[in-house]
């Protein structure tokens, strides 16, 4: 398997150049892909285990990675390398379990949260009224601004923790992080403005700095808590991490707040259940997750004869876990959504006259669509733009697993243990496929390739931000826009990766893009912004995020 040279005979491998990847640029993870491709090869070998220790796999070629990921579980399973990292802060949610019997009990705890009846009949309206609240705040902004830049991140990483709150808990508990920005920012007086202005007020270049209002400490736990799982699970030694953390920062004060306000909501959402007096097959009153997890923990306990136990270190983790993998991930892809927006013209127009077009009862009423109306309307350009904002922002560039077996990819031996990191971007996603000889791939992905043939991109523009390329003509033929449907399977893609262990929150972090690229495409035009806040350059930490995220916004006339 191809690898650098230099770096094999090296006492600490790979380990040198990762180190200085993530000092200087802050993208180690773009570094190794870069390994990858000096390599010429669609797999490589990486020495990221010192003194000769293991070196890692790495696949870039999406038919190998999609065969390792949907065909072949029984051989590949989640790697032990996010389990030694997350699962220092989450060590019970089952993302970071082998695919086993716990696994599934632990899912089957959270089925049906995904379902349309729970996202849209529940979610979907609570969701909505966060994001009017975030377009009420920008329109505020918008004005101060007067056509200068400013930085959308806090914003959207707040409206993005509102909307899994919503989800998460409901109306129920009532702190939010983008509330009190709106409330503050209604409140500033002409002098106040003025100064946010400042002296630069002429320069239309430079951004306004706007100050962020306090929060509850309830939503300060919860997000510094955020911070200490993204800080763990980005250190070498999560372990020793996670003792320092412990024995030098108040830790322990946000730890307990958090797991405080988890213990008060399910213990709230049990009270509700339990005042109900009903069926226990009756849902009607479930508003919240955490109201359909403590129902199901009460219907199984029935099942199996048990006392029901609702506050155990698997619930805990398990609602943590949906706030931490939902909100970090979302706020990441809208923040790289609204650059790409911003710095493609044509899409974004194109975006909002089928909006526009879609929503007609909405536009003739001068108003926003409703919650219902964006969850129901079939538009596939923004299904479109949806899934290319996912293809071309890496808000997660691969997915890992471990070999289970000793077992073969692209015809070299692998060892049972060895890591494995299937890339998302570079080759066959958006660079030329590299050249495989078909007897070398897997049977499965020979068989899979007979019946179902085989996606690929054009290689002359995979690389560019074009929604169009998910259009196709309803008999399946690609064109331009009029009478197109959209294919999520138009080409290689896997933003949520792929299988079993794909990700569970996939149809939450639709909807809640739906909702917001709509509304925000609906009020604001995405101007650009000037080159020196534009650039692509990202930060690898729990996601790979941009390190600059600007918007220039316009309100659009209706
Ligand atoms: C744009 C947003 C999101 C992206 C790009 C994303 C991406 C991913 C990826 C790549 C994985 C790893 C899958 C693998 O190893 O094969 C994953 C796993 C997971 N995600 Fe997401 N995710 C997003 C939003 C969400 C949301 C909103 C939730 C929940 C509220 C969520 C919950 C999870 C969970 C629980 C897993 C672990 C599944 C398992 O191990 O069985 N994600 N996600």
């Amino acid at each position: 398997i191809p690898y650098n040279h230099a770096s094999a005979r090296s006492l600490l491998g790979d380990i040198p150049g990762f180190m200085l990847a993530a000092w200087r640029t802050r993208e180690p993870i773009t570094w190794l892909l870069s390994q990858a491709r000096a390599t010429g090869s669609p797999i490589s070998q990486i020495f990221l285990a010192p003194f000769g220790g293991r070196p890692f796999v790495t696949i870039t070629d999406f038919r190998e990675t999609q065969d390792i990921l949907v065909r072949r579980g029984k051989e590949f399973d989640r790697s032990s390398v996010l389990t030694d990292t997350l699962g220092v802060a989450l060590p019970h949610h089952h993302i970071v379990r082998k695919t086993d019997a716990v696994w599934r009990s632990q899912r089957r705890l959270l089925q049906d949260l995904m379902l349309p009846k729970f996202l849209h009949g529940i979610a979907a309206p609570n969701i909505y009224a966060s994001v009017d609240q975030l377009v009420q705040l920008w329109g505020s902004k918008t004005e101060i601004a007067s056509g200068r830049p400013f930085s959308p991140e806090r914003d959207i990483y707040y409206a993005a923790l509102d909307a899994v709150l919503e989800f998460g808990f409901g109306r129920n508990f009532t702190h939010r992080a983008t509330q009190p920005q709106l409330d503050a920012m209604l409140k500033l007086g002409p002098e106040e403005v003025q100064k946010l202005r400042g002296e630069e007020a002429g320069s239309a270049d430079t951004p306004v700095e706007f100050v962020n209002a306090p929060l509850h400490e309830t939503i300060v736990a919860i997000l510094d808590s955020g911070d200490i799982v993204e800080a763990l699970q980005s250190s070498p030694f999560p372990r020793l991490g996670l003792w320092f953390q412990k024995t030098f920062t108040n830790f322990n004060k946000t730890w307990n707040t958090k797991n405080q306000f988890l213990e008060d909501e399910i213990r709230k959402a049990v009270d509700r259940m339990e005042k109900q007096d009903g069926e226990a097959s009756d849902e009607s009153w479930v508003m919240s997750a955490v109201d359909h997890i403590v129902h199901r923990e009460r219907g199984f306990a029935e099942k199996e004869g048990r006392k029901a136990d609702y506050w155990t270190p698997v619930i805990r983790d398990e609602v943590f876990g949906f706030v931490i993998a939902g909100h970090e991930t979302v706020s990441t892809t809208m923040l790289w959504g609204l650059k790409l927006l911003g710095d493609n013209q044509d899409a974004q127009s194109t975006l909002r006259m089928a909006l526009q077009s879609a929503h007609s009862a909405a536009m003739a009423e001068k108003r926003n669509p409703s919650a219902m109306e964006i969850a129901h309307t079939n538009i596939p350009y923004l299904d479109a733009a949806i899934e290319e904002i996912l293809r071309c922002g890496p808000t997660v560039p691969g997915a890992m697993r471990e070999c289970m077996v000793d077992t073969v990819i692209l015809g070299h031996r692998i060892p049972k243990g060895t890591q494995v990191f299937l890339f998302n971007q570079g080759a066959s996603f958006r660079e030329p496929t590299l050249a495989v000889d078909e007897k070398d791939r897997s049977p499965s992905c020979q068989a899979s390739a007979k019946e179902r043939g085989v996606r690929e991109w054009d290689p002359e523009n995979m690389d560019a931000f074009r929604p169009e390329r998910w259009l196709v003509q309803a008999d399946g033929s690609s064109g331009e826009r009029d009478g197109l449907v959209f294919d999520s399977a138009a080409g290689p893609t896997m933003p949520f990766s792929l299988g079993l262990r794909a990700c569970w929150g996939r149809r939450l972090a639709y909807l809640e893009m739906r909702i917001m690229v709509t509304m925000l495409v609906w009020n604001f035009e995405l101007l650009p912004c000037p080159p020196e806040l534009s650039d692509y350059a990202a930060v690898d930490a729990m996601t790979h995020k941009p390190q600059r995220a600007f918007v220039r916004l316009q309100p659009v006339k209706h």
